[in-house]
């Protein structure tokens, strides 16, 4: 039996730190790496970062996209690539927001079955059709000892327009933490009234044995943190730094030091390839800027 993945997750960042890598094969990035934009760069490419980093960060983040455009030889790249990163020790996280109705998102969350071809550990997930339609994913990340990664604060400049909406008197962004609040509480159901903060305030949203397998996106771009994340239970993932402008300073400045949260790079350690040792030499800085 797996054990859940928000132990899985804190005992990778204890023995390796909070890093994730995003692994984006960007077309310029392609052609900086003198690939061609096809599977066969494609291959190349993913299995020069999976050597180099799979052995080293706690989490790598494909995304699917760049995968999916080049059809079933992009999936079979995908497939074989994930399998080698779990063989390697690190945890996959799969970049495909899923979110539809229940019956479809229940196919959608079979990625986190150990039985199909693209087994992952994590999934990243929409809530745009309510957080109740995430529910079949809940259920199947629970038997399986999986992860889900919601989309609340996210990092682009326009985020803002459909997360800072009132529901009620909450925000819409607000709405998704505390229904993901609720996934990492025992016994909580979507429709139930919210947990009381007094109950799920032992389910420690720092990293340790009950970090919650249900966690949020919080982008490192955002002047402000504008949503309460305490008691969440859960990890928070935080896109968005080098590239999209967050930075290990401006990320301390909106968590603090006491949450758990995963950091996530993408093009700024990725740009540094194809030699290994300066993808990694590229991870490790920011580990290290993290870490200061
Ligand atoms: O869910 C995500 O990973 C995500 C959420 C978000 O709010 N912003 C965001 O940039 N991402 C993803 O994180 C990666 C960021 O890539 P870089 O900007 O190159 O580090 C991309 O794969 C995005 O799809």
């Amino acid at each position: 039996m797996t054990a859940p993945f928000g132990q899985r997750l804190a005992e990778a960042v204890a023995a390796r730190g909070p890093l994730c890598v995003g692994i984006d094969p960007h077309v310029p990035l392609l052609q900086r790496w003198g690939l061609p934009d096809a599977p066969e760069g494609l291959a190349r490419f993913t299995d020069a970062v999976v050597d180099a980093l799979a052995g080293e960060v706690a989490v790598l983040k494909p995304q699917i996209a760049f995968y999916e455009r080049h059809g079933s030889r992009g999936l079979a790249v995908l497939e074989d690539a994930v399998a080698r990163a779990r063989a390697a020790g690190a945890l996959v996280l799969l970049d495909a927001k899923r979110g539809d109705i229940g019956s479809t998102m229940d196919a959608y969350a079979d990625v986190l079955r150990p039985d199909h071809p693209l087994a992952v550990d994590a999934l990243t997930v929409s809530p745009y059709l309510g957080p109740g339609s995430l529910q079949p994913a809940v259920d199947t990340a629970r038997l399986h000892g999986g992860g889900l990664f919601v989309l609340a604060r996210t990092s682009n400049p326009d985020a803002g327009t459909l997360q800072h909406a009132l529901v009620g008197e909450r925000t819409v962004a607000q709405a998704v933490v505390d229904a993901v609040r609720g996934w990492n509480t025992p016994g909580w159901v979507v429709g139930d009234p919210l947990p009381d903060l007094g109950a799920v305030q032992d389910l420690s949203s720092r990293w340790g044995a009950t970090t919650g397998s249900f966690g949020v996106v919080v982008g490192a771009t955002l002047p402000d943190l504008d949503v309460d994340l305490d008691g969440l239970g859960g990890p928070v993932l935080a896109p968005g730094l080098g590239a999209q402008g967050g930075s290990a300073a401006g990320l301390r400045r909106l968590f603090g030091t006491g949450r758990a949260v995963v950091p996530t790079v993408s093009r700024d350690v990725l740009a540094a390839g194809p030699d290994p040792a300066a993808l990694r030499a590229a991870a490790a800085r920011w580990a290290a800027e993290l870490a200061a």
